[in-house]
């Protein structure tokens, strides 16, 4: 073996392991002991260690809980030292089972002390040479660090110059793409490189705003200018003053409101409702649908003249189908993001699970993706997280050996499944767009088993 390699050994009495450390040191481990009490933050060079070991016999409850909350957040392999009737507690048997690599009597031999020492380096010698690659592969180029936003995909690399291409002028952008695609992100990204990065981002998700509140909360109002105003209220648009303000779902913006809009991006002024005097905004506008407004406009849903204010620019957002090269990337990047909850054994995917994540068509796209890497954790009782954990070990594409009926059923599901995705699982949104009623959607989701959206309850 290398010489001068570094273990932990974490112990409350160090000095009943005094053979045990001369061993260590026979073998060519330099042995670090932290200072009691034993939490996260006493292994402050825990890289330079490859190996811990743990004195736990005679351990229990509060120590016993700091070093869950060490082993927990160190790199290292953990081998636990306690005689064997020591594991006839519950709570360090449980330790021991999910936090360490292996346990050692306190007087194991030299010879197969050596050996599982070794093996061990070695194993955590393995894992971060392949993090190390990862980190350089995947995901952390100069622009996921600049806009938090993952992908090296083709389709990718043109949204980002894109985004810096329309980020450096002041105009309106349209930006489109599907649900959960990252628009709101690719906004963000705008106004974080725009010479208005020092004002504030506000969003407004049109289509959430109840119909009757619309004008005051864009516009603002004036106190007494309605029952129940017994406040002058700053608007959104006001207080997007010097920043910039994105009107995400634009589609769902009532023909009314349209107009006031569009007078608003005319004349750059204001007025509350119930105001007299107008008020000069300075605010740039970026919008955005995931529904075909041109279509909107022909069906006299969307004034052609707000449209075309709007989309003095436009900017794609691709669908995650269109760069399929970065769902591995983008499954790792939320994978290493929400490992933090729940740290443990959990080391990654599978192969198969990588397979699934391909064949996939992610209707909800990176939404869905992240919902379903963040369930997937929690359900995983491995190392690896497999399709099931994921729930896409669906078949994919056309079925065989169906009946005509079972195929039927299951591009029903699909149908449904997709477009209650698409629309953030709102149930009336993808009644819409399945043009069916509200009551059929509860009545298809009751008959595929799908789960009804806590807020909603059927008419
Ligand atoms: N390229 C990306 N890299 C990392 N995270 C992303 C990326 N694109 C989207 N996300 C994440 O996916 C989620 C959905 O993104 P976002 O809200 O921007 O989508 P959207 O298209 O605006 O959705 P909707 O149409 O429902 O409003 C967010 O949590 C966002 O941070």
């Amino acid at each position: 073996m290398e010489r001068d390699q570094r273990c932990w050994l974490v112990a409350e009495a160090p000095e009943k392991l005094g053979s045990l450390v001369a061993r260590l040191e026979a073998l060519g481990w330099t042995v670090t002991r932290p200072k009691a009490p034993f939490t996260s933050r006493c292994l402050e060079d825990d890289e330079a260690c490859l190996v811990g070991l743990v004195q736990l016999d005679g351990m229990t409850g509060d120590p016993l809980r700091q070093l869950e909350s060490l082993l927990l957040h160190s790199r290292c392999l953990w081998f636990a030292i306690l005689p064997d009737d020591a594991l006839e507690d519950a709570a360090r048997r449980s330790l021991v089972a999910t936090l360490c690599h292996g346990f050692i009597e306190p007087g194991v031999d030299g010879a197969e002390l050596g050996y599982l020492m070794r093996r061990a380096a070695a194993l955590v010698q393995l894992q971060r040479q392949e993090l190390a690659l990862h980190r350089r592969t995947a995901p952390l180029s100069a622009d996921i660090a600049e806009y938090e936003m993952v992908g090296t995909a083709p389709a990718m690399r043109t949204l980002f110059q894109t985004i810096r291409k329309v980020a450096a002028v002041d105009a309106p952008v349209l930006i489109n793409g599907e649900s959960g695609t990252g628009k709101e992100l690719t906004a963000v990204a705008i106004h974080e490189r725009s010479p208005r990065v020092s004002g504030v981002f506000h969003a407004i998700n049109c289509g959430a705003l109840p119909d009757q509140l619309i004008q005051s909360e864009l516009f603002g109002h004036e106190k007494g200018a309605f029952t129940g105003a017994a406040q002058r209220k700053i608007g959104r648009i006001e207080a997007a003053d010097a920043g910039t303000l994105f009107l995400d779902e634009i589609g769902d913006l009532p023909l009314e409101q349209q107009v006031n809009l569009l007078r608003f991006l005319e004349t750059r002024r204001i007025q509350r409702v119930g105001g007299l005097s107008e008020i000069a905004v300075d605010v740039r506008i970026l919008a955005a649908t995931h529904v075909n407004l041109e279509e909107a406009v022909r069906e006299g849903r969307f004034r052609e003249d707000l449209y075309h204010r709007l989309n003095v620019l436009q900017v794609k957002v691709p669908a995650l189908r269109d760069h399929p090269e970065d769902i591995e990337i983008l499954a790792r990047y939320f994978f290493e993001r929400f490992i933090r909850e729940k740290p443990g054994r959990l080391k990654g995917f599978s192969r198969d699970a990588l397979q699934a994540m391909r064949d996939y068509s992610w209707p909800g796209n990176i939404r869905e993706l992240i919902n379903r890497v963040r369930r997937a954790m929690v359900m995983c009782d491995n190392r690896l997280i497999q399709p099931e954990d994921l729930g896409i070990e669906r078949r994919q594409g056309p079925a065989s050996g169906l009946s005509l009926c079972q195929a039927r059923d299951e591009a029903e599901r699909d149908a449904l499944v997709a477009a209650l995705e698409r629309n953030a699982h709102r149930v009336q949104a993808a009644a819409r767009e399945l043009d069916v009623s509200r009551v059929t959607i509860y009545r298809l989701m009751e008959k595929h088993g799908l789960a009804r959206p806590m807020s909603e309850a059927p008419a």
